[in-house]
């Protein structure tokens, strides 16, 4: 739309009567008058009429002031003033210096776009326009050369051309300020050049407008009041709109302190977690360096595992097919385990019946040995005869004829008078090369009958150096019968272990020196007495003795050498180390059978007995005398037994009182009779043998009376 403001020249001058109403009214009236010819434009003005008004009167007070003091339309009928100065330039300058007076107030921010002094018509699309850049200050489309006073702003088409093109948007707020029809708001393209000179040479406002392609071009003249009301109106429009925006924008920017004290917070706290994340992310990095170092190591290990895995791989193939073939084995051991199970079962029934067997038959053979030793007597008399050692090789030697293993023959060549031998008889003979085995193969019987729970007796009598001691103990390098009748108890008792027997053995040492008893195991000094076993007339004991319960053939051993070191020896004619005294071994065997609930007691005896010497060669009488004594009863003693004899004279020594419970009764003994080679013991060697021999005639009368009747013709000496 076009429009055209009316020329100055048909405006009529105020009257006095319209000079004396108030501005507004009079602006009100004028615009009354314009509004045939400009609609569009009165329209507007018209609209922003009232409030304009209103806004006015807020104006600063400076401002104010020089409206009402300035203004040559109040109060002042002439058009020139008091000074002189006319009202045209009085107007223009008011123009000027109201604009020039709010220049401190209104002066923009450099970020603000310029005010243009004048407007055309098309202000509105301007403000608009401008409204626009203010709230974009720095928008692409909006060129500031720099901030400009308002007044002496020269706009050109070359230096700032603004083309806007007002968006739909636009368009409609435009619209809803102005009113439909109005020439702002349907303007599609504007060109806006405004121009603007010094106020001294008055004031030329070119505004081109291609509204519909034509320029407008629009001077206000000075006596215009009207227009340069309007102009100024539309001025005070635009900075009244300028000053709301900057209002808005400073009420904006009250929340900048904060909200830049928030940002700096914001700042100071994205700092302190950047530089907790870049500690974060180093320790990341050392972790992923540790981290890349492990997964080397793993790699590493991973492929040996590997390999591991491999050689296992091939391994439990070959196990498994093992495992199979085991399996197959397990299986079929399983089924020959179950057969052996119930084959063993049948066995273990056989073995019962076998044990049961085996016992019967061990009681059997018990009583058949028995038997046999009853039948070859209770007592059995054994003769040895020692060989000369290596220093009485030069010694003269009797004369020994061995008939056979029972008989021997001693003679004396030195007794011419008495010729002939003396022929003796026992139950074996052992000449000087016999072997302690030998001997020991004779005796082993007996030692089987005390573990069967007899009591057995053996010792050994004859001349002092007949080689008693030998017999009994032998040599370290060549033991004797004590030594292998502990060995032989013990190998026994392990046998009867598997018949089910238990044995126990208790084992005393006891020496008998001048019809006094001694404790072999203790040197200390005891009264030690024979007694009468209270449960059992025919049994005694010894009290005070140490009695040791042995477990070992070792331990047995050891005993017995302790014993054999107390036991008093001294020299004689016939030996450097004759024992003086009578040495008695007592091993008790306690045998139990928890099974059949039996129990079996049996005792040996072994009696190393001191050896008998001529009082003629003894330098120590009362220790011969008792020996001898001693040895004599107890010749008398088992004699009175072989005789039957209703008493025997047990108590006259004490050997004979010790020995009671194995010379009587059901004890089995065995008597070895040593004697020397020599011929200088002839004498002695005949009275042992004789004495023997009384022995063996008595036991063997009945079954050897033939052989006991030969041999007495042969025992006169
Ligand atoms: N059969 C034998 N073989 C080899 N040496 C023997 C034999 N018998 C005895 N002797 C030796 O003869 C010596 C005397 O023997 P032994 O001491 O045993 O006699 P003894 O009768 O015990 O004497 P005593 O009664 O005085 O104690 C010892 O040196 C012994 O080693």
């Amino acid at each position: 739309m076009e429009s055209k403001l009316p020329k100055p020249s048909g405006i009529k001058r105020p009257t006095a009567l319209t000079r004396n109403i108030l501005p507004m009214d009079r602006i009100k009236t004028a615009t009354l008058g314009l509004r045939s010819k400009s609609a569009n434009l009165s329209i507007c003005a018209l609209d922003n009429f009232q409030p304009l008004s209103r806004d006015l009167t807020n104006l600063p007070n400076s401002f104010q002031r020089r409206e009402r003091a300035g203004s040559p339309d109040i109060g002042r009928p002439n058009d020139t003033n008091s000074n002189g100065v006319s009202r045209s330039k009085l107007r223009r300058s008011r123009s000027a210096c109201d604009i020039r007076d709010m220049r401190p107030m209104k002066r923009p921010e450099l970020t603000l776009a310029p005010i243009p002094a004048k407007t055309t018509r098309f202000a509105s699309a301007g403000v608009t326009n401008n409204s626009a850049v203010s709230t974009q200050p720095f928008s692409s489309n909006c060129t500031v050369s720099k901030p400009q006073r308002i007044g002496h702003v020269a706009v050109s088409s070359t230096s700032t051309a603004k083309k806007v093109y007002p968006t739909k948007s636009q368009n409609t707020a435009n619209v809803g300020n102005n009113g439909p029809g109005r020439v702002a708001s349907t303007s599609t393209k504007t060109s806006t050049t405004v121009t603007k000179k010094g106020m001294g040479s008055g004031t030329t406002t070119s505004v081109s407008t291609t509204g519909a392609g034509k320029p407008i071009n629009k001077r206000i003249p000075p006596y215009d009041f009207k227009a340069r009301y309007n102009d100024l109106l539309e001025k005070y429009k635009i900075l009244k709109a300028k000053f709301e925006e900057k209002c808005e924008q400073m009420g904006a920017m009250e929340g900048v302190p904060e909200q830049l004290e928030e940002s700096q917070d914001q700042l100071f706290k994205t700092k302190e977690e950047l530089k907790n994340i870049c500690t974060e992310r180093d320790c990341l990095s050392q972790q992923i360096k540790s981290l890349n170092l492990k997964i080397d190591s793993i790699s590493a290990l991973c492929v040996k595992t590997k390999d591991e895995l491999d050689f296992i791989t091939e391994e439990h193939k070959i196990l498994k097919e093992a495992h199979g073939t085991l399996t197959n084995e397990v299986l079929e051991l399983r089924e020959r385990s179950i057969r052996l199970t119930e084959e063993n079962v049948l066995l273990q029934e056989d073995l019962t019946a076998c044990k049961e067997q085996l016992f019967r038959a061990n009681l059997e053979r018990k009583e058949l040995h028995n038997t046999i030793m009853d039948l070859r007597g209770n007592i059995r008399v054994f003769c040895r005869v020692r060989p000369p050692l290596d220093f009485e090789q030069e010694k003269l030697l009797c004369g020994w004829n061995y008939v056979d293993e029972s008989t021997v023959e001693i003679q004396n060549f030195e007794n011419k008078n008495k010729s002939g031998a003396h022929t003796f008889s026992f139950d074996h003979v052992f000449h000087p090369n016999s072997k302690q085995e030998d001997i020991f193969e004779m005796v082993s019987p007996l030692i089987q009958s005390a573990l069967d729970g007899y009591n057995i007796c053996i010792f050994a009598y004859g001349q002092t150096g007949s080689g008693k001691t030998y017999t009994m103990d032998g040599i370290p390098t060549n033991v004797g019968v004590i030594p292998r009748t502990v060995d032989l108890l013990f190998d026994s008792i392990k046998n009867y272990k598997r018949l089910g027997w238990e044995y126990e053995i208790r084992v005393t040492f006891l020496e008998i020196y001048n019809e006094v008893l001694y404790d072999l195991l203790s040197n200390d000094q005891k009264d030690m007495e024979i007694r009468m076993a209270k449960h059992n007339k025919n049994d005694i004991y010894v009290s005070n003795i140490t009695q040791e319960t042995v477990t070992s053939a070792s331990r047995l051993r050891d005993l017995m050498h302790v014993a054999k070191m107390n036991r008093a020896t001294a020299s004689t004619a016939g030996n450097e180390r004759s024992s003086r005294s009578h040495a008695v071994t007592k091993i008790e065997l306690i045998g139990y059978h928890a099974e059949k609930n039996e129990t079996s007691v049996g005792t040996i005896n072994l009696v190393d007995l001191a050896g008998s010497e001529s009082p003629k060669t003894s330098t120590r009488m009362n220790e011969t005398k008792n020996i001898n004594r001693s040895l004599s009863e107890l010749t008398n003693v088992i004699l009175a037994l072989l005789q039957k004899q209703d008493h025997i004279p047990y108590r006259n020594s004490k050997l004979t009182h010790l020995l009671m419970p194995s010379l009587g009764g059901n004890s089995k003994t065995l008597m070895f009779i040593n004697v020397a080679p020599f011929l200088d013991c002839f004498v002695e060697s005949v009275k042992s043998l004789r004495f023997a021999a009384s022995v063996n005639s008595c036991k063997m009368a009945k079954a050897k009376r033939n052989r006991f009747l030969n041999t007495s013709s042969n025992n006169s000496l």
